[in-house]
């Protein structure tokens, strides 16, 4: 077998069997600019799946239809099988800069989705001091997002989404904010966080190299309008140590195969 699965588009993925997240005939213009046209993609549950493209190719307007905090003009969302088109508790969105209330500590900030659910104070804060442990933060609870580094402004973001039980993460460049050695522990961090919680995570990033490391799947995106121009699974061991899965000759073929296909766009 090959280093990945290729399916070139532009005809629908099939679905798999076990898809939460089904997207079908997604379009979406801002005045002149036409971002998304026709976009069919299913996610499979359970699983990590990239939307990787160049600058502008729609890819965080497509994951913010999915999350509901932008209206499609054409086309429809269903989560479980269930068409939505706003924000729900099945959904959990971490933005690029995280988006923290600089004025709340760490265990506010990540118990306030379940604040704005309702959920008691001894409840959420149980809650909460469970994930921020789970995402290395023990011992930071009483501090503010001013006192933390960048990485870990980012951990508490991450906490917050898990903190509120959603099905699906979706991210939006979590790591475009932090420093390398940030990335890598992080990266490691979501391809373990994914098999212990079991929880669908789209993830958007410019990073060839960072989606193949970590992606299940990968829907590289095309602009101008952005369409769905092929799918990649990456058939990559991650159980071993992650310093190997850079060095991995199927590693090292995908990226240059997602390469030679993106490098076009760039000018
Ligand atoms: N609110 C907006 N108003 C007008 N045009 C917009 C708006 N948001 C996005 N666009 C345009 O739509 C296109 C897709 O934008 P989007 O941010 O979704 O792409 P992207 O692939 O996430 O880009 P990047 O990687 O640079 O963040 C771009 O041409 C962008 O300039």
């Amino acid at each position: 077998m090959g280093a990945t699965a290729l399916r070139n588009g532009p005809s629908p993925v099939p679905a798999p069997i076990d898809s939460i997240v089904e997207v079908r005939g997604i379009s979406k213009t801002y005045g002149n600019v036409e971002a998304l046209r026709g976009i069919d993609l299913d996610f499979p549950r359970g699983k990590l799946t990239s939307l990787l493209g160049p600058s502008g190719c729609g890819k965080t307007t497509l994951l913010k239809i999915i999350a509901g905090l932008i209206r499609a003009d054409g086309g429809t969302v269903a989560i479980n099988g269930k068409r939505v088109s706003a924000p729900g508790p099945e959904r959990a969105f971490v933005f690029q800069d995280f988006a923290l209330m600089p004025w709340a500590t760490v265990t506010r900030n990540v118990a306030f989705g379940l604040e704005l659910r309702g959920t008691n104070k001894a409840e959420r804060e149980e809650i909460a001091r469970r994930y921020i442990a789970e995402v290395g933060l023990a011992g930071f609870e009483d501090k503010y997002p001013h006192e933390l580094s960048g990485g870990m402004r980012q951990r508490v973001g991450l906490a917050r989404a898990l903190s509120v039980d959603a099905d699906v993460l979706l991210l939006d460049e979590p790591f475009s904010a932090v420093d390398e050695q940030n990335r890598r522990k992080f990266q490691e961090d979501l391809i373990r966080l994914r098999t212990n919680q079991n929880k669908t995570f789209i993830f958007v990033t410019h990073s060839i190299e960072e989606a193949v490391y970590i992606s299940d799947r990968i829907v590289l995106l095309s602009p101008r309008p952005g369409r769905v121009s092929q799918i990649i699974e990456p058939e990559i061991d991650r159980s071993g140590d992650p310093e190997r899965i850079h060095r991995d000759r199927h590693y090292l073929d995908t990226v240059e195969e997602i390469w030679q296909g993106l490098k076009q766009y760039v000018e």
